[in-house]
């Protein structure tokens, strides 16, 4: 095994703990959902050799214990044996890192908002929001910017799910949407990830409401 710095596992895993505190405070992590990734530093970039930190599986995201995080290799493999299980979807975490080269975090959550337009712009494969303030979040500054989200069937097999994920993924795009089950969006640093994932879930609201609103009126 190569050595890794003990000073930046321990940075990954606190730098998690902050994002989980924050997004289990807004409800994001019903019934154990969710789950998150981050790079660690100084691991090489290059395809198959990073190690990445990623919240253990099944646990209860509002509560903080010992064994909330664990290191995992490209391949799915942990770092160190031990009796923890990393995320059931620890394969689509890193062929996102595998696919998207300067990648350093990867937060996937499941939302009424998120689930509900998945579902309702399913057989398009895709969702376009155009001309929101909000865009510019993903870097885009231009008028009448627009942004494309592709939505992917929720396959029951794992490797198969981060397959088509990967088939979809657009570099210019930080997210993929999942058929009734969620979101997974990623970004050149957690903060970026966040502001990435707090953007979109913006846009799902408001699209939502809208059509409910044009709906009713
Ligand atoms: C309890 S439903 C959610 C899971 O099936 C899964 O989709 C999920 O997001 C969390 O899985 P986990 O193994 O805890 O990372
Ligand atoms: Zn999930």
């Amino acid at each position: 095994m190569e050595k890794i710095n003990l000073e930046a596992i321990q940075i990954a895993f606190d730098t998690l703990q902050n994002v989980k505190d924050t997004f289990s405070k807004k409800g994001w992590f019903p019934a154990t959902s969710g789950n998150l990734s981050i790079r660690v530093k100084g691991t090489p970039l290059e395809k198959n050799q990073s190690i990445i930190a990623i919240t253990s599986s099944g646990k209860d995201k509002s509560i903080r214990t010992p064994e909330d995080y664990i290191l995992v290799k490209m391949d799915g493999s942990l770092v160190l044996p031990s009796n923890l299980k990393p995320s059931a979807e620890t394969l689509i975490h890193t062929s996102i890192y595998q696919r998207i080269p300067n990648c350093q975090a990867v937060f996937h959550i499941h939302t009424i908002p998120n689930n509900l337009i998945s579902e309702l712009y399913a057989d398009q494969g895709k969702v376009t929001f155009i001309n929101h303030e909000i865009i510019k979040a993903f870097d885009i500054w231009k008028d009448n910017a627009s942004i494309t989200i592709p939505i992917v069937e929720n396959y029951f097999s794992i490797p198969k799910l981060a397959e088509e994920i990967s088939k979809v993924i657009q570099p210019e795009v930080p997210g993929v949407l999942i058929r009734n089950h969620g979101i997974y969006v990623w970004g050149d640093s957690d903060f970026t990830a966040k502001r990435h994932l707090e953007a979109f879930e913006f846009l799902f609201e408001y699209q939502m409401n809208m059509y409910f609103l044009k709906k009713f009126k």
